[in-house]
């Protein structure tokens, strides 16, 4: 039966990296390995610039009514003083919780080919493969009361709430050891248990839920070792979960193990395996318009969806040895590229792997 896919291409970078994913989403329609119906619609920037608000009611109502999401990045320099991504219910936030996405699941890995192109040594990167689980609806991104108010003296205050309920820690919790199961059954909880209670009672009730899955080894480490540890000894990890902030830091410090943000997928998930998938990095407007961003995170985004969300793990496999086929060949975009590499540009890089797949 056709899926619907809702493509959300968004800002800066955002529709060059998706340009180059629905290339090989249509290059496997077309040989009939998936049967899929795509629709567009506006978020972020390019949305508030035509109708308003960085995410119309009908963004919203086609993401619903679709099997899978497929996002760019969305944000940048113009859109910031107005705040669009700040409101919880709004943008790329709103998004995330309008479809109850609570899973964002960032898998970190390093394509042997890119072992040069790594901040670390190659010994300490070899066979680098961490999934990062990170909470993705709750948190000190959703936490009331938040924004900025003026006190009676004329000085403002600033606030944010870290919060968590039992309900939301063990679901996600259980999310990685389901995971962890299927991998190397290691799962490393990383909290700030040590100075916020919210975080404290987040151990207790990883500790709890863990009694289900008795073959798990379960660790916990807190956050500003975590950052440490991931730069010193990243293999140590297996599956990561934690916060929504914390997930989010670690996950771009992860991804430069791997040798770039650029390489870096995710899929977010509801309770009933409806997903978005986006690349975890923002709509860089450093190089937005100029052809150079890596599209290979939003290709591999895309893998993940056939995975997740569209059931089709075979035509997965194809897109991931395609990339790891124009790697193999030598094709680099700029934040890959190293000696003796032939550098190329986005829709050159898209154009290859849509070759390696067919
Ligand atoms: N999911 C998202 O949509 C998302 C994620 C992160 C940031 N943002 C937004 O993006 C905007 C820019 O944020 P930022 O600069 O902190 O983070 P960023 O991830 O956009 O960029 C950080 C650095 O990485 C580089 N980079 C990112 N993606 C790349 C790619 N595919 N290929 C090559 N280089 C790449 C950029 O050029 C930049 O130097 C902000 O408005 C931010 O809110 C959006
Ligand atoms: C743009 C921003 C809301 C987003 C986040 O913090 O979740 C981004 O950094 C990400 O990692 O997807
Ligand atoms: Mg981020």
């Amino acid at each position: 039966m056709s899926k619907k896919i809702l493509v959300v291409a968004g800002d800066g970078i955002g529709p060059e990296i998706v340009a180059e994913a629905m290339k090989v989403l249509q290059a496997l329609q077309a040989d009939g390995s998936i049967d899929v119906s795509i629709e567009d619609a506006l978020i972020g920037g390019a949305a508030y610039d035509a109708a308003g608000d960085p995410l119309p009611a009908e963004t919203l109502e086609a993401a619903k009514a679709s099997d899978a999401v497929l996002l760019g990045a969305v944000g940048g320099p113009k859109w910031e003083p107005l705040h669009i991504s700040k409101r919880p219910e709004k943008g790329l936030l709103g998004l995330r919780a309008g479809l109850g996405l609570f899973a964002n699941l960032r898998p970190a890995i390093l394509y042997p080919q890119l072992a040069d192109a790594s901040t670390l040594k190659p010994e300490v990167v070899a066979g680098l493969d961490i999934m990062i689980v990170r909470e993705l609806t709750g948190g000190i991104y959703f936490g009331q009361p938040r924004g900025i108010e003026t006190l009676p003296s004329g000085e403002r205050k600033g606030v944010n709430t870290l919060v968590y309920t039992e309900s939301e820690v063990d679901r996600i919790c259980r999310v990685a050891f389901d995971i962890a199961m299927k991998r190397g059954k290691k799962v490393c909880s990383v909290d700030k248990a040590n100075v916020l209670e919210c975080t404290e009672m987040w151990r207790e009730v990883a500790v709890k839920a863990v009694a289900d899955y008795p073959e798990i080894e379960l660790s916990h480490m807190y956050v500003d070792n975590a950052a440490m540890q991931l730069v010193r000894a990243p293999k140590q990890f297996d599956v990561m979960v934690t916060t929504n902030m914390f997930g989010d830091i670690l996950s771009d410090c992860a991804a430069m193990l791997t040798g770039s943000i650029g390489m870096l997928p995710s899929a977010s998930l509801n309770a009933d395996g409806q997903g978005m998938y986006e690349p975890i990095h923002g709509s860089a407007p450093d190089i937005a318009g100029r052809g150079v961003a890596n599209p290979l995170a939003t290709i591999l985004s895309v893998a993940m969806m056939l995975r997740y969300s569209l059931d089709a793990p075979a035509a997965a496999e194809r897109i991931e040895k395609a990339v790891s086929q124009v790697l193999d060949q030598g094709l680099r975009t700029a934040d890959i590229m190293s000696e003796g590499m032939r550098q190329v540009g986005t829709a050159e890089m898209g154009d290859a792997v849509v070759a390696a797949l067919t």
